[in-house]
């Protein structure tokens, strides 16, 4: 199994350092970003309390259903006014990196689009494209997870299938990732429940 680039978000060089990763390897971990993660997974876990999460569906438009068994989890957008004030601090984190990544990797990135989402334990998601097939804006895919002190025993690694190979990464606290939105990916199943950001870069 190949590990990721590692690219550490303190370093003043780390957009260039992501951009670099993107290009040569399609994928990249991101180590000490979101900084504030322990207030977004406070925010995460209040609006679950208030029930605002709803369970997640798939497909688009006329296609478009709720599969639990292809994925199991609930998300909130985090442009939704009920989120808090850490999500949209790091709504415009990442749309800030959009500018970055786009300065260096001229993909023509217009917006960022980001949701909170909880995976019940037990609950994973099937291997997917995040690219719809008629319609390719999903450019670059980032996950920021928000999990305290995750073992590998827990599960709940997001698989990477990158054209050096199979990846997983290990959904702990503070850690984000990237990919190219092509690339094949799956949630395995977790014993604990799985809290994250799931975010696209879109053109
Ligand atoms: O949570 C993850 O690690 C990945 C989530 C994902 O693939 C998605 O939401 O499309
Ligand atoms: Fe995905």
């Amino acid at each position: 199994m190949t590990a990721l680039p590692e690219v550490d978000a303190a370093q003043r060089q780390a957009p260039a350092a992501m951009a670099e990763a993107l290009a040569d390897r399609g994928a990249c971990r991101i180590v000490g970003m979101p900084a504030r993660w322990p207030a977004l997974r406070s925010d995460l876990l209040r609006l679950r309390d208030e029930g605002a999460l709803q369970a997640a569906s798939v497909g688009r438009d006329r296609t478009r259903a709720l599969r639990p068994d292809v994925r199991g989890d609930s998300t909130l957008w985090l442009h939704d006014p009920r989120c808090g004030d850490a999500a949209r601090d790091f709504l415009a984190e990442l749309d800030a990196l959009r500018g970055e990544l786009n300065q260096r990797l001229y993909l023509g990135l217009h917006e960022v689009e980001a949701h909170y989402a909880a995976y019940p334990p037990g609950s994973g998601y099937a291997r997917h494209r995040d690219r719809f097939r008629d319609d390719d804006a999903r450019v670059l895919s980032w996950v920021s997870y928000l999990n305290e002190g995750w073992n590998e025993s827990d599960g709940g690694a997001l698989r990477v299938l990158t054209d050096d190979g199979q990846v997983d990464v290990t959904p702990l606290g503070g850690t984000s990732v990237c990919f190219l939105s092509e690339l094949e990916h799956e949630v395995l199943p977790a014993a604990r429940e799985r809290l994250s950001i799931a975010a696209w870069f879109r053109r």
